[in-house]
C-alpha cells in the first residue's frame, strides 16, 4: 500500500507520492466569492495557479485568500475546503475510490490545536490515520539527512510565512526557534522600500516577481512598473540586483540573528557537530540570491543548499510512510520541547 507526503505551505502545497516523486505543486491560494467567505460550507471557484493569477486582480464579488497563515490553520472551513479542492486536482483517481494514506508535514512550532486542526481537515479530505511530521525533519529526511542518528545537524527551513531553525539529533530536539520573518515580509519589504525611497506603488504579485527575479542571470538590473505616487499615473524603474538585494537585507539579517539565537542554546558538543558539518538550508526563500554566502560569512561555518529546496518536506515526508520509527520518534518532540 502506497502513500503521500503532503506540505501544506503558507504559500506552497506540495504533494509527493511514495512511489512516483512530486505529483502536485500549487500556490496555497483560492479564489471564492465574498459572500461565501463566512458561510458554512465554502466552494472554491479556482485553486492553486489559477487563483494565483487573479491576486490583485480579483473582480467585484470575488476574493483570493489564503487558507493557512504562517503555515498554520486559522480558519478551519477555508483549509477544508482547499485541501479538498486541491487534493481533487489529483490526476490519481484511486484518491477518490480508495482512502490514501499521507504523511503530513507541521511547522515545528504549532500548537496542540493547531495539528488538531490539520488532522480534522485531513480527515475530512479523506486521507486515512493521516500523521504529522514536523516540517524540518520532513525536509531533513528529503535532503539524505538521517534524523536518528547520534549525531546533531541542524536545518533552517525558510517558506513564505515562518522561518524554522530547528537542531536535532537521535530523535529528540536540541534547540528550536521559529521568526515569523520570511519570503512574506522579503516580499513585504520590498513593497515598502520602493514606496519610500522611489514613490512607486507595485502590486504584491510585482513585488513577488521582483525579489525572485535577483535569483536567475538576467542581468545586473531588473524592471518593475507601478503607478507614481505623485502622479497617480504609471511608471517604469530600473533597479540594480545590489539594490533589491540592499532592500531585503535587514529581513535576511532578522534570519540570522534567530539562527545565532538557536546556535547559543546547544550544548557545546552539539554545537561542535554542526560547526564541523554546517548547516542545511531549504524552503523557497533560500533561493535569495546570496543568501548562503551571507550566512557562511556572518556565522563562519559551512552552509549546504538543498538539492530542490521547494519540494524537500515533501518528499521527506513521502519517505517517512515506510520509516515509521522517525514518525514516532519526533510525534511530540516539538510540544515535548516547549
Ligand atoms: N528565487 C527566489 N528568491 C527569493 N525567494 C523566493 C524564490 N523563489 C521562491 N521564493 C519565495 O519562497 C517562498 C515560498 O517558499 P515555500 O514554498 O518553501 O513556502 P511554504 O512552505 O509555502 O511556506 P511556510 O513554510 O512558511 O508555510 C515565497 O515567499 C517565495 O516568494
Amino acid at each position: 500500500m502506497t502513500g503521500f507526503g503532503i506540505d501544506l505551505g503558507t504559500a506552497n502545497t506540495v504533494v509527493c507520492h511514495q512511489r512516483h516523486g512530486v505529483v502536485l505543486d500549487e500556490p496555497s491560494v483560492m479564489v471564492v466569492r465574498v459572500s461565501e467567505t463566512r458561510a458554512k460550507r465554502v466552494r472554491p471557484v479556482l485553486l492553486g495557479h489559477e487563483a494565483r493569477d487573479l491576486m490583485g486582480r480579483c473582480p467585484v464579488g470575488l476574493t483570493a485568500m489564503r487558507p493557512l497563515h504562517d503555515g498554520v490553520i486559522v480558519d478551519l472551513e477555508a483549509a477544508r475546503a482547499f485541501v479538498v479542492g486541491v487534493l481533487g486536482m489529483l490526476a490519481a483517481p484511486a484518491w477518490r475510490r480508495i482512502r490514501p494514506r499521507a504523511v503530513i508535514g507541521v511547522p515545528a512550532g504549532a500548537t496542540a490545536l493547531e495539528r488538531r486542526a490539520l488532522l480534522e481537515v485531513a480527515d475530512e479530505a479523506r486521507i486515512r490515520s493521516p500523521l504529522l511530521i514536523p516540517e524540518p525533519i520532513a525536509g531533513a529526511v528529503g535532503c539524505g539527512l538521517d534524523p536518528l542518528e547520534p549525531r546533531a545537524r541542524m536545518v533552517l527551513d525558510i517558506g513564505g510565512g515562518t522561518s524554522e531553525i530547528t537542531a536535532f539529533c537521535y530523535g529528540g530536539v536540541l534547540s528550536h526557534r521559529t521568526s515569523r520573518i520570511a519570503g512574506d515580509e522579503m516580499t513585504l519589504a520590498l513593497y515598502r522600500y520602493l514606496r519610500a525611497e522611489h514613490r512607486l506603488l507595485v502590486g504584491e504579485l510585482a513585488a513577488e516577481a521582483l525579489k525572485c527575479r535577483v535569483d536567475s542571470d538576467q542581468g545586473p538590473s531588473s524592471v518593475v512598473q507601478g503607478i507614481d505616487l505623485g502622479t497617480g499615473r504609471p511608471r517604469l524603474l530600473t533597479l540594480e540586483s545590489e539594490e533589491v538585494l540592499e532592500a531585503l537585507k535587514p529581513t535576511a539579517d532578522a534570519i540570522i540573528a534567530a539562527l545565532a539565537g538557536a546556535l547559543d542554546d546547544l550544548p557545546p558538543q552539539a554545537a561542535d557537530d554542526i560547526l564541523t558539518d554546517g548547516l542545511t538550508v531549504f524552503g523557497g526563500s533560500s533561493l535569495l540570491r546570496g543568501f548562503d554566502k551571507l550566512v557562511e560569512s556572518e556565522l563562519a561555518f559551512p552552509v549546504r543548499m538543498a538539492d530542490r529546496p521547494l519540494t524537500c518536506v515533501a518528499e521527506g515526508a513521502a519517505r517517512c510512510l515506510s520509516d515509521p520509527d522517525v514518525v514516532r520518534a519526533y510525534e511530540t518532540a516539538f510540544l515535548d520541547a516547549a
